[in-house]
């Protein structure tokens, strides 16, 4: 069947669906949809060649099929509904590490799918900019470089610009650490530690971002590309991210939102559980994991941080 096909009718199913269809015809199958209005994206309408279903077989005809639900999801979607698709390429929209598995998005999706070729659509990007039409720059991570430039070729519009790499690895880790780091800043923000704090610690979670994926075999640029250092900074530096604003929440001593998509929470506890068995230090992201699971207080946590014996840089 000719045109794209997404999964997911949250905030950044929506967005792609708005800019794809810029392309050609889009369909997008999710629950609760009510009309062509987004419930994630208020104010944002979809345009009239998005055809909206909540049938999965509506999209067994596809050979392409964006992914666009949260990680800790993904994997009972491919073994529930999913199992009616039968795209031959599968592209995960999602940050994070799965923390049943341990694995990342195309992990999961292989173990699902290992005849489909499983690629991921990452980088700074906040889904109301996609919808707008703001210009936009992501990395389409795929193995097999053939496909990767078709993806590319395929996804990329006038505003939304697909730069591709072939380190899947690199891509993915980038993508799910930086939602760590970011409620660590936003913590530093609600608590009211400063500018200065929120620098030191966006550059050493990025020492630990890449202490941890250059062991699990990325490439150095690709941390420091779109999906690595491009959107550490995207997402540790505005309030739209909801990673930012759950950690500032907490800093505050507020409460967040539970019905939130916060991928930063669950992939915390999934890499340093990694880090642990891999005895990578990853100071930063152990002291979200206990922060947000209520296991340490934040005066004990800075404390813990700026007492670690002092090093080379
Ligand atoms: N919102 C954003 O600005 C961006 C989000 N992302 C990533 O996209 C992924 C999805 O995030 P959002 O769309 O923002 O979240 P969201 O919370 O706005 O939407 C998630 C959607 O998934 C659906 N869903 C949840 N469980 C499901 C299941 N078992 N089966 C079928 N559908 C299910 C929900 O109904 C909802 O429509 C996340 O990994 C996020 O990190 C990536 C870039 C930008
Ligand atoms: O991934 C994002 C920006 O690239 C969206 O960030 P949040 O999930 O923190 O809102």
């Amino acid at each position: 069947m000719s045109g794209i096909a997404i999964v997911g009718a949250g905030a950044f199913g929506g967005a792609l669906a708005v800019a794809l269809a810029r392309r050609g015809p889009v369909t997008l199958w999710g629950r609760g949809l009510q009309g062509r209005a987004l419930r994630r994206l208020p104010g944002v309408d979809l345009p009239e060649n998005v055809t909206v279903t909540a049938e999965i077989t509506d999209l067994s005809g596809f050979d392409t099929v964006l992914l666009a639900l949260p990680m800790q999801v993904l994997a009972a979607f491919l073994q529930g509904d999913g199992a009616a698709l039968s795209a031959r390429r599968l592209i995960a929209c999602c940050k994070g590490m799965d923390l049943v598995s341990g694995r990342g998005p195309t992990g999961v999706i292989t173990a699902a799918r290992p005849d489909a070729v499983a690629a991921v659509l990452t980088g700074p990007s906040f889904a109301a900019d996609i919808a707008r039409g703001l210009p936009t720059a992501l990395t389409l991570a795929c193995a097999d470089d053939a496909t990767g430039a078709d993806l590319q070729a395929r996804l990329s519009t006038p505003v939304l610009r697909l730069y591709r790499t072939t380190d899947v690895t690199g891509a993915e880790l980038g993508g799910a650490l930086k939602n760590v780091i970011a409620i660590a800043a936003g913590i530093v923000m609600g608590a009211g530690l400063g500018d200065s704090a929120r620098a030191a610690l966006m550059t050493r979670g990025f020492a630990e971002m890449q202490r941890l994926a250059l062991d699990l075999g990325a490439r150095p640029e690709t941390l420091a590309g779109l999906s690595g250092f491009g959107d550490l900074v995207l997402t540790c530096t505005s309030a739209q991210s909801r990673n930012f604003r759950y950690g500032q929440a907490l800093g505050a001593g507020r409460s967040f939102d539970g019905d939130s998509t916060v991928e930063g929470v669950a992939t915390a506890q999934a890499v340093t559980r990694l880090a642990a068995e891999k005895t990578i230090a990853m100071p930063v992201a152990t002291m979200v994991a206990a922060l947000t699971a209520g296991r340490l207080a934040l005066p004990e946590a800075i404390e813990l941080l700026m007492s670690r014996p002092l090093k080379q840089e």
